[in-house]
């Protein structure tokens, strides 16, 4: 059940069990779908002590008062009204102010107290504002102009729904001069049908309804005519397909309701009208011109943004982790064997498509990782105007726009879970002549921003963080206000962040003067490499790396590798278990990134690379992993930086090896999509195994001692013995938790399930088919919230 349904059930319960009604009487005016369905809810939910029905159908009322659905009903509102303490107005937009005249008839007859509250459903408001003030004289104390974004193509009575309104918005207008008792009851009776109330104000309303809701069913009767006047249209519909049924379901709504409507917010739909005309006529034209590349950046921007909204406005990753509704049930299984391929590398992924963008020319990727991550960046520069084709396997081709060439995005700019998308391009966006603003999910909202905005305010930018505490939103200033460029810098990192370096280079591009970078140890440098790759001089003086403003980049072809964060988890699996041995193919082995082989090969895990060879710019090798007899150890902390994204899955190394295994220095762990050492604690210590939390690492208790064979003098391995008990674990959304949780299922005596998988989508989509693929046992179960 979700949040929104159990405040719903526990409103109702209050209500009911305070055996109090919210209202004394409620008047319907209108028996059609939503009057209709508002009170078989109101019945239903038991808000009312008594419900009455205004409609001139008389075989509406009569039905619904033999079904005891309403007390009393009639044609004439005067007959029923008296002593109603809420008064829900459901009649065509043009009809209302009639309906307010009767109203206040019956308050002058004293039926009604003045403060009654009135409310309405139509889909317009700045009208129903003006007809009260046309009747009243001035607007009624008890006035709450709503509108329930929710309706279905059938109409009348009998297509109502009690369930019509739940988890649907209902838009309220809080007008100056409505009492607060009005606008709070009539929030708890929307609250208490099921629906999430928003305010907004009614101009507003008129100008966004008439685009989201007003113009589609305008095109949709539209569609419908044209194709009907045509002499063929029996053929026409009889042939038409699922797109013309799909564009069209809107058109069987009520023809009278819609009319009301286009007049009633005749000034803003014309407008929305005017601007279709304009985007149809820009389409018209590129078909005429055969212009592919344009009509392929249209036609791609539009797919993914109709994608990217949804998640914008639900606050989520690409994938929707809100109801934590996918989990991986875990079998226990001894041995992984194979040969695989692992998917693109992330870092490399996101710079390719900012590069790319960047340059002048044609950049061909290919390897590219479509997780959800990456396509957020991806997302992002075609928010910012670039045509870039593909994902398709893997490829992309982007049509770079040079440096000037960005254009302001009209929305906020959604990184979704990402890190490396929001810091990296607020370093973009800060040089930009034009205002952006950046969001993400609600993981990447509370990660730290600061350390990014702070040195990027000293180089001039003026950005914002605008969260709670130094967090997202990042709120930026376009350099045309500001009047003048950014200005190189002299930076010594508190961090050892390739995400900083990255953000401080990048915005060094635009700047005037030298930009150098100071890093207290060496982090990954996949940004200086693909600089280069593009032609953009880079100095890099030991740990010093420099750029100097005011160059280009030339597009060209990129070829990411297999991402060795992701990789780690399969090295880690074969190591751990029984009898294994896997071949990870063409994995990137950059030096900055290889942490992970020199932590594994100093607890003597079996280790061999082959096949060595550079890929556009980048060094990878097949890494061939067996069985091991892992050994506890002190983590030097110079390699935490090289290896800061595989230590969940080290630690479930760590567990298996024979001793103790102390990390240190990697604070930084605790600011990652989780606090990387608390969650992992809290899962190891689930599955039995002994660790103490210290501020910036964990001490881990392994387990291997109590193998029997331990590096027999034959050199067999015994990695038979289970060190995990089963158990359920949290992946707190963190995707690599939940991968690193699946691995120690091959050391566990007994079924492991984790919750919250969904966000493995955003660096290692088809993790679980391809652990299966060499012998896991992973179920995914996306229904078990
Ligand atoms: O630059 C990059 O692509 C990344 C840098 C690292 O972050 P920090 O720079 O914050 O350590 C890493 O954790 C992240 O997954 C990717
Ligand atoms: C920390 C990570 O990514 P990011 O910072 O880009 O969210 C990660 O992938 O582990």
């Amino acid at each position: 059940m979700s949040n929104q349904q159990k405040h719903h059930q526990n409103n109702k319960k209050t209500l009911l069990n305070n055996q109090l009604s919210l209202f004394r009487q409620v008047c319907v005016i209108g028996l059609g779908l939503i009057g209709a369905s508002l009170a078989q809810a109101i019945k239903d939910n038991g808000l009312s002590a008594r419900l009455v029905a205004v409609d001139r159908h008389a075989p509406s009322i009569a039905e619904a008062i033999q079904q005891q659905l309403l007390d009393t009903g009639s044609a004439r509102l005067s007959d029923v009204v008296g002593g109603s303490d809420l008064i829900i107005i459901a009649v065509p937009v043009q009809a209302v102010q009639a309906v307010f005249a009767d109203i206040k008839q019956a308050m002058d007859d004293g039926q009604l107290a003045t403060d009654c509250i009135i409310t309405d459903v139509c889909s317009t408001k700045v009208n129903i504002i003006d007809a009260a003030n046309a009747v009243f004289g001035s607007l009624p104390v008890g006035l709450v102009p709503a509108h329930p974004i929710a309706g279905a193509e059938n109409s009348g009575y009998h297509a109502r729904r009690a369930n019509l309104f739940v988890n649907h918005s209902v838009i309220i207008c809080e007008l100056p001069t409505t009492s607060d008792v009005a606008i709070a009851k009539q929030r708890l009776l929307w609250e208490a049908v099921g629906a999430t109330v928003m305010t907004m104000a009614a101009d507003h309303h008129d100008a966004i309804l008439a685009h989201t809701s007003h113009l589609p069913h305008l095109l949709a009767f539209n569609l419908v005519e044209q194709l009907a006047s045509h002499d063929d249209n029996l053929d026409m519909f009889r042939y038409a397909a699922g797109g013309f049924r799909d564009f069209t379901r809107i058109a069987a709504s009520d023809p009278k309701m819609w009319h009301d409507i286009f007049f009633a917010n005749q000034s803003a739909i014309v407008s929305a009208l005017d601007e279709y005309g304009v985007y149809l006529q820009t389409m018209r034209q590129l078909i005429i011109d055969k212009d592919s590349t344009a009509l392929m950046g249209i036609l791609g921007r539009a797919q993914a943004a109709r994608r990217h909204f949804g998640h914008m406005l639900a606050s989520t990753p690409y994938t929707d982790t809100s109801t934590m509704s996918a989990s991986y049930i875990i079998t226990p299984s001894n041995t992984v064997y194979g040969t695989i391929a692992i998917p693109g590398d992330k870092s490399i992924s996101h710079r390719s498509i900012m590069l790319g963008s960047l340059a002048t020319g044609i950049t061909h990727v290919t390897g590219f990782l479509e997780g959800e991550d990456a396509l957020a960046t991806l997302q992002a520069f075609r928010d910012m105007g670039v045509t870039i084709e593909g994902p398709d396997n893997g490829k992309l081709t982007i049509h770079g726009v040079g440096m000037n060439g960005l254009k302001p995005s009209k929305t906020p700019l959604y990184m979704g879970n990402s890190g490396t998308s929001m810091r990296l391009l607020s370093g973009i966006l800060a040089a930009q002549p034009f205002d952006s603003v950046l969001t993400g999910d609600t993981s990447l909202s509370k990660r730290p921003m600061e350390r990014v905005a702070a040195p990027l305010r000293a180089m001039g930018a003026v950005i914002q963080s605008t969260g709670h505490s130094g967090t997202a939103p990042l709120s930026i200033t376009g350099r045309d206000k500001i009047g003048k460029p950014l200005q190189g810098i002299d930076y010594e990192l508190p961090v050892a962040s390739a995400q900083i370096k990255s953000c401080l280079l990048l915005a060094g591009l635009w700047s005037e003067g030298t930009t150098t970078i100071a890093q207290p140890e060496v982090s990954r440098d996949h940004t200086e490499r693909m600089l280069s790759a593009f032609g953009y001089p880079v100095t890099v003086d030991g740990n010093r790396i420099s750029v100097t403003g005011g160059g280009t980049l030339t597009g060209g072809d990129i070829a990411v590798p297999a991402d060795i964060s992701s990789a780690a988890f399969f090295m880690v699996a074969a190591a751990i278990s029984q009898g294994s041995e896997l071949t990870l193919t063409q994995v990137g082995i950059n030096p900055t990134r290889t942490g992970v082989i020199d932590i594994l090969r100093l607890m003597q895990a079996d280790i061999t690379l082959s096949n060595e060879t550079h890929v556009g710019g980048e060094p990878v090798a097949d890494i061939m992993i067996r069985s091991s007899n892992l050994v506890g150890i002190e983590i030097p902390e110079h390699l935490v930086p090289l290896a800061i994204d595989e230590f969940p899955v080290l630690f479930i190394a760590a567990s298996c090896a024979q001793g103790r295994t102390v990390l240190t220095g990697a604070k930084e762990l605790r600011v990652k999509e989780s606090d990387r050492i608390a969650v992992m604690a809290e899962g190891l210590q689930t599955l039995g195994i002994d660790c103490t939390v210290t501020d910036d690492g964990l001490i881990i208790e392994g387990k291997g001692s109590e193998d029997k064979g331990v590096a027999s003098e034959s050199g067999d391995i015994n990695n038979s013995h289970p060190v995990f008990g089963g158990g359920q674990i949290t992946s707190h959304h963190d995707h690599r938790i939940a991968m690193s949780f699946a691995v120690a299922s091959l050391r566990a005596s007994t079924q492991i399930t984790i919750e919250g998988v969904e966000t493995v989508n955003t660096s290692f989509p088809g993790f679980a088919e391809l652990a299966n693929q060499i012998g896991m046992s992973i179920q995914v179960d996306s229904a078990s919230a």
